[in-house]
């Protein structure tokens, strides 16, 4: 089977791959988009791409395309720690202090924020695709003594030296993968299996009657169904107007979720069901 993942090779999503899928071909595309178009044109089996940081919520680019481009499925949920270190090129090891550049991913950046402005205040901060291609770059520049955040598996694989360890601000650092499939009723694997929470994408009634909201939650509510996230992303047709992403802590093909779906749409409610998965926890990226 070939799985997709945002690369390339020792990002933390390539990480979270190895650790859920045994003996299969992985193939490293350079964007959260490359990955799920690849899926949605079933060049792959499967994608895995970051969802959401618990520092710094979630991952906009992963959501809007899951919402508006692509009709993919989460089959799995893959809860990794995170543990950012700052690495650079052995050749710069005694002068790091000294560094012009600290690259990484949006969200690892913004992971060691407080770090970053009491240690390298002013230090140019440049995104790249992945902590991984940060740690590529830095490994093949050695002549710009810039440094890049990213896990030990980088480290290792692009030879960097880690010369912080440990640098998010906050202790409790977890990034939530979903694994995808382009097939609704596609063949599940073996740690796909025993849905226990659902997430569905909703748009509320075009009429912006008030309360509207309110009646989504309350259909929830007096089932006793469980939420553990909603949040809100633009629907991209004017100010003001919002999709809703709720993760439920129950699997769709019950009663109870059946009749809150039912209930959302004879509001008036779009209700896309992205996916009842399973959770898994991961062991960090070493
Ligand atoms: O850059 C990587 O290594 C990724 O896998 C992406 C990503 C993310 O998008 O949040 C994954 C985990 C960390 O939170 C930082 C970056």
């Amino acid at each position: 089977m070939k799985i997709g993942y945002l690369g390339p090779e020792a990002s933390f999503t390539h990480h979270a791959v190895k650790s859920i899928f045994n003996n299969e071909e992985y193939i490293a595309f350079p964007t959260i988009p490359d990955c799920l178009e690849a899926l949605a044109e079933n060049k792959v089996e499967r994608a895995v791409v970051p969802l959401e940081n618990a520092l710094e919520g979630s991952v906009p680019i992963t959501i809007d395309y899951l919402f508006h481009d692509v009709d993919l499925h989460i089959t799995a949920e893959l809860i990794s720690p995170i543990e950012q270190h700052l690495m650079v090129h052995p050749d710069n090891a005694a002068r790091f202090q000294d560094v012009k550049k600290i690259m990484s991913h949006s969200h690892a950046l913004a992971q060691c924020h407080k770090y970053l402005y009491y240690r390298f205040r002013g230090v140019t901060l440049e995104p790249s695709t992945s902590t991984s291609a940060a740690a590529k770059y830095t490994s093949e520049h050695p002549e710009e003594n810039i440094a890049a955040i990213g896990n030990a598996l980088a480290a290792d694989t692009y030879g960097l030296t880690v010369v912080e360890k440990n640098i998010h601000d906050f202790h409790f650092n977890h990034t939530r993968f979903v694994v995808l499939t382009s097939e609704k009723e596609s063949e599940l694997l073996p740690f796909e299996r025993d849905a226990e929470k659902s997430t569905l994408m909703i748009t509320l009634p075009s009429d912006d009657r008030a309360g509207a909201l309110h009646q989504v939650l309350s259909a929830f509510s007096w089932r006793q169904l469980s939420l553990s996230k909603i949040e809100s992303r633009p629907l991209k047709t004017g100010l003001g107007n919002y999709f809703f992403i709720i993760d439920v802590e129950k699997p769709v093909g019950g009663v109870l979720m059946q009749g809150a779906i039912e209930e959302l749409e004879a509001l008036g409610c779009t209700v896309k069901v992205l996916g009842s998965y399973k959770k898994h926890l991961l062991e960090p990226a070493k």
